[in-house]
């Protein structure tokens, strides 16, 4: 199956569990790969028949800028599901790191594999 990716989009967010972290902002890391047949666009060279990774990319940033939850797993949760939403994809896979978040690690945070009408 082809995908669209979207890799690497930081984006500083209020998110965490401790009371400093209601208090500033920390970015974010998401790596997004979205199933998607790149036949369609590619027999029409036309940008309405892609998903379009720009849009779906500002769509989440503006999400994620919004949001105040206290768990990765519940951001990376609703980002996925407006994804499958709101740009009709079908099956998807997101990474949302926390960089920082503990020392002496690069990253942390989760992978999630979701596909529209999935519970
Ligand atoms: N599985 C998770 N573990 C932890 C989370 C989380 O969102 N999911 N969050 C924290 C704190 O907010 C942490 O990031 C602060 O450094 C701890 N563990």
């Amino acid at each position: 199956m082809d995908h669209v990716f979207i890799e690497g989009l930081e984006i500083d967010a209020l998110i965490g569990i401790y009371d400093w972290e209601r208090r500033v902002r920390q970015p974010l890391v998401f790596d997004i790969e979205m199933a998607f047949d790149n036949r369609v666009p590619a027999a029409t060279d036309d940008i309405a028949d892609t998903l379009n990774y720009k849009a779906v990319s500002k769509r989440v940033i503006a999400y994620v800028k919004a949001s105040e939850f206290g768990l990765v797993e519940t951001l990376a949760e609703r980002v996925a599901a407006l994804i499958l939403d709101e740009f009709g994809v079908q099956r998807l896979r997101l990474k949302l790191g926390k960089p920082g978040a503990v020392r002496g690690a690069r990253a942390v945070g989760v992978v999630i594999e979701r596909s529209r009408g999935e519970g």
